[in-house]
């Protein structure tokens, strides 16, 4: 049996439909169990959330999982990284009211962001003095209500920057969402990890 974690939230469905697409018949429970079995006991399923994916298979959790490329890039976990899923497309961006916003030669630029690692190394690579805040949600709020320059966050349809008079000033990389392995369980699992590999591809 192969352990996957599966990313609750706005890729669960898109997930649950690739599985049921390749055959694999799943039911995600309607109560607070938060692990589930495919009907032929295949596999289990661990609903977790989508930042805590790569945690999972990093230690061992969990075989596989399936999460998005931003949070790969914000948490640096040790995975393999098997298939571009192609589900959840967004983009991370750099955000603000004007383009002006970077324009702090002198100072620091403050920076609101879910996404603290990627936005330091952005501006680490522009050789700007950052100042991150981190925050949870609602990011966009920061740079109207004047406590952050820009933002560092996903643009999927850009209604949340439109609607909130922001738009993007530099884009930083798109995502998708990714099937990843445990290292050690794709060389113990291989035959299984693989089979699973074929069936989704
Ligand atoms: N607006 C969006 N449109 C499309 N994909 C998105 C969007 N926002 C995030 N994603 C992708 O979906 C993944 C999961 O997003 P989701 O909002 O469910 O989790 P989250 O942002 O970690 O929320 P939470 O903090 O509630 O767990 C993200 O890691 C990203 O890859
Ligand atoms: O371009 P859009 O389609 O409008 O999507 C972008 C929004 O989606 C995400 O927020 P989320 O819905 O996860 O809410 P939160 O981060 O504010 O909790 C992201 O942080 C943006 O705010």
């Amino acid at each position: 049996m192969i352990t996957i974690a599966l990313p609750k939230g706005r890729l669960m469905d898109e997930t649950i439909d690739i599985l049921k697409g390749v055959g694999i018949e799943v039911e995600i429970p309607s109560s607070r169990r938060l692990f589930f079995f495919d009907k032929s006991n295949r596999y289990r399923f661990l609903i977790v959330r989508a930042q805590d994916v790569a945690t999972y298979v990093e230690y061992s959790a969990a075989d596989l999982g399936i999460v998005g490329k931003d949070v790969l890039e914000e948490t640096k976990s040790d995975v393999f990284e098997l298939l571009d899923l192609g589900i959840g497309y967004c983009k991370m961006v750099v955000a603000g009211k004007e383009p002006e916003c970077l324009n702090k030669k002198t100072s620091t630029v403050k920076v609101a962001t879910k996404f603290v690692n990627i936005a330091k190394k952005h501006f680490l690579k522009k050789g700007m003095n950052a100042e991150i805040i981190k925050l949870y949600g609602s990011i966009e709020l920061a740079p109207l209500l004047g406590i952050a320059d820009c933002i560092v966050d996903i643009v999927s349809t850009g209604t949340t920057l439109k609607e909130n008079g922001l738009s993007v000033i530099e884009n930083i990389f798109e995502s998708t969402a990714i099937l990843v392995s445990n290292k050690i369980s794709y060389y113990t699992k291989n035959v299984q990890i693989k089979e699973f590999l074929n069936l989704i591809k």
